[in-house]
C-alpha cells in the first residue's frame, strides 16, 4: 500500500510559523494551588502523541513526528524533504508515544485539575483531530481526578463536602442530557448575569461516595453519541462535558473556624494570606465553597475524505468541523490581545457554554493529541497550530486575575460580615448544651 505524503510540500514546511517563539513561551512550571500568583499560568497547554495504531501500522504509514525533549515536538520529514529542517513546535510539557496517561496527568493537568479544590473554576479539555486519543486520554485523566478528589476529602476533615455531576453533550449543535438521555430533548441555553451560561433543565446528581461518582460518569459516556468510521472504530460525534462540582462548608468546631474568627478582629489582608486557611488563592478562605471542575472530550476534526463519511456520518462530521473552527476563531481572536475587539462566542453552543473557560477567570488545561501518522500530518500540525494559538491567550487572561482578585476581596469580606453576625446571634441549642455541661 502506498504512504500518502503530506500535502505540503517541503519547500513550504519552514516557511510556517509553526513554533511559538521562543519569547512568548513561558516555561515557568505550572505552580501549585494557592502558590505564587505571577507564576500561574491561565492556559495549560501539553501535547500528547499516541503511538501509531493497528490500522496506521498495517497501511506501513511512517512516523511523522519526533518529541524532542518534554516541551518539544519537531516535524520528521521523509528522506526526500529533508533538506529543509522544520521548525520545532514548544509547549508546557510534550508526551511521547511512550507516555502513560498518569503521567500526563501528573505532570500536564494535575494542578490545573487540583484548582477546583482551592476555590478556582477549572476547565480540562481535550483537542485532536478524530483517532488521535482525546477520549483514551480523557477517561484516565477524569479517573485520576476523582481519585485526587476524594483523597482531598479524607485529608480535608475540617470540611464536609458534596459532590454533584452533570454531562452533556453538544450532538449536531443539540444539547442533550447524559444522565436524562430518555428525555431525547434539546436542551436550552440561558444566559444568567452571575453564572454565565447556564443549561436550562440540565439534571445534577449528587454523588454519594467515589464509586457512585464512577457510575454516574460510566452512565455519561455509555450514552454519548459514537459512531464507526474509518479512522475510528468508536468515533465520539458530539462535545461531551462533563461538570463536577464540588461544594463545601467548614465544619463549625474545626480548628479552621475558630481561627477564622479570630483573624476576623484583625480584618488585615495579609492576616488572610499568613494563614493556611485563608490562603488568597485558596477556596478554602470561605466557609461555603462551590467549585467546579469540567472535563471536556471534544468530537475531533476530520476530512470527509479520510473518514470517508457519508449520510449521517457526514453531517455529524460538518457540525464537528464547524463548532470546532468556532472554537478556533475564539481561541485566536483571545490570542490576538485585543481585548476590546468581539469574541464569537455565541457562534456556537461548544463556545458559548465554554466560554468561562477560555476568556474568563477559571484556569485551564488543554491537552492536544496526534497521530504520529505521516498521512495526518496536515491535521496533526493545525492541532499544533491551535495549541500554539492557546498558549498564547495566557498572558492576556492573566489580566483578568487582578479582577478575580479584587472579587475574592469582596467575597472574603461578605463572608466575615456574615459571620460575625452569625456569631452575635445567641443559640439557644449551643446555651442549652453549655449550661448542661456546666451542671457536670
Ligand atoms: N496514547 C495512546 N496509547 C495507546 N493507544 C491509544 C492512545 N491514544 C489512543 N489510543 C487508541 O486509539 C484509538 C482511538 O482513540 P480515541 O477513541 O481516544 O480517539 P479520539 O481522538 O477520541 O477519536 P474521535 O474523535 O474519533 O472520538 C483507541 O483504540 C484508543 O485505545
Amino acid at each position: 500500500m502506498t504512504v500518502k505524503t503530506p500535502g505540503t510540500p517541503a519547500s513550504k514546511v519552514d516557511r510556517t510559523p509553526a513554533s511559538t517563539p521562543a519569547s512568548k513561551i513561558d516555561r515557568t512550571p505550572v505552580s501549585t494551588p494557592g502558590g505564587p500568583r505571577a507564576k500561574e499560568e491561565k492556559i495549560v497547554v501539553t501535547v500528547r502523541l499516541r503511538p501509531l495504531n493497528k490500522r496506521e501500522q498495517l497501511a506501513k504509514d511512517q512516523v511523522a513526528w519526533e518529541c524532542l525533549d518534554d516541551n518539544t515536538i519537531v516535524y520528521k520529514p521523509p528522506p526526500q524533504e529533508r533538506s529543509v529542517q522544520p521548525a520545532p513546535f514548544t509547549f508546557d510539557k510534550v508526551f511521547g508515544p511512550a507516555s502513560v496517561t498518569e503521567a500526563v496527568y501528573e505532570e500536564g493537568v494535575k494542578n490545573v485539575a487540583l484548582s477546583s479544590l482551592m476555590g478556582i473554576n477549572a476547565t480540562i479539555f481535550a483537542y485532536g483531530q478524530t483517532s488521535s486519543g482525546k477520549t483514551y486520554t480523557m477517561r484516565g485523566i477524569t479517573e485520576k481526578a476523582v481519585i485526587d478528589i476524594y483523597n482531598h476529602i479524607i485529608n480535608t476533615p475540617e470540611r464536609d463536602f458534596t459532590i454533584k455531576i452533570s454531562g452533556l453533550e453538544i450532538y449536531n449543535e443539540n444539547v442533550r442530557d447524559l444522565l436524562n438521555s430518555e428525555s431525547g430533548r434539546s436542551l436550552k441555553l440561558l444566559d444568567d448575569p452571575e453564572k454565565g451560561t447556564v443549561v436550562e433543565k440540565l439534571v445534577e446528581e449528587t454523588a454519594s461516595n467515589d464509586q457512585h461518582l464512577r457510575h454516574l460518569i460510566s452512565i455519561c459516556e455509555a450514552q454519548r453519541q459514537v459512531g464507526e468510521t474509518a479512522l475510528n472504530d468508536n468515533s465520539s460525534r458530539s462535545h461531551q462535558i462533563i461538570r463536577l462540582t464540588i461544594e463545601s462548608t467548614l465544619r463549625e468546631n474545626s480548628d479552621c473556624v475558630r481561627s477564622f474568627v479570630a483573624s476576623l478582629v484583625r480584618k488585615e489582608q495579609n492576616t488572610f494570606s499568613e494563614n493556611p486557611c485563608f490562603n488568597f488563592t485558596s477556596g478554602l478562605t470561605s466557609v461555603n465553597a462551590n467549585d467546579v471542575q469540567n472535563f471536556v472530550d471534544l468530537a475531533g476534526s476530520e476530512r470527509a475524505s479520510q473518514s470517508l463519511a457519508d449520510g449521517a456520518r457526514l453531517r455529524e462530521g460538518c457540525h464537528i468541523n464547524l463548532s470546532l473552527m468556532t472554537l478556533t476563531t475564539v481561541i485566536r481572536k483571545l490570542s490576538s490581545g485585543k481585548r476590546s475587539g468581539h469574541i464569537p462566542y455565541r457562534d456556537s453552543k461548544l463556545t458559548r457554554i465554554l466560554q468561562h473557560s477560555l476568556g474568563g477567570n477559571a484556569r485551564t488545561a488543554i491537552i492536544c493529541t496526534l497521530s504520529p501518522a505521516l498521512s495526518h500530518f496536515e491535521q496533526s500540525r493545525n492541532t499544533l497550530f491551535f495549541a500554539t494559538r492557546a498558549k498564547e491567550v495566557t498572558n492576556n487572561a492573566r489580566v483578568n486575575m487582578v479582577v478575580s482578585d479584587k472579587q475574592l476581596v469582596k467575597h472574603l469580606q461578605k463572608e466575615v460580615a456574615r459571620l460575625e453576625a452569625e456569631l452575635r446571634t445567641p443559640d439557644p441549642l449551643r446555651e442549652k448544651e453549655l449550661k448542661i455541661q456546666q451542671v457536670n
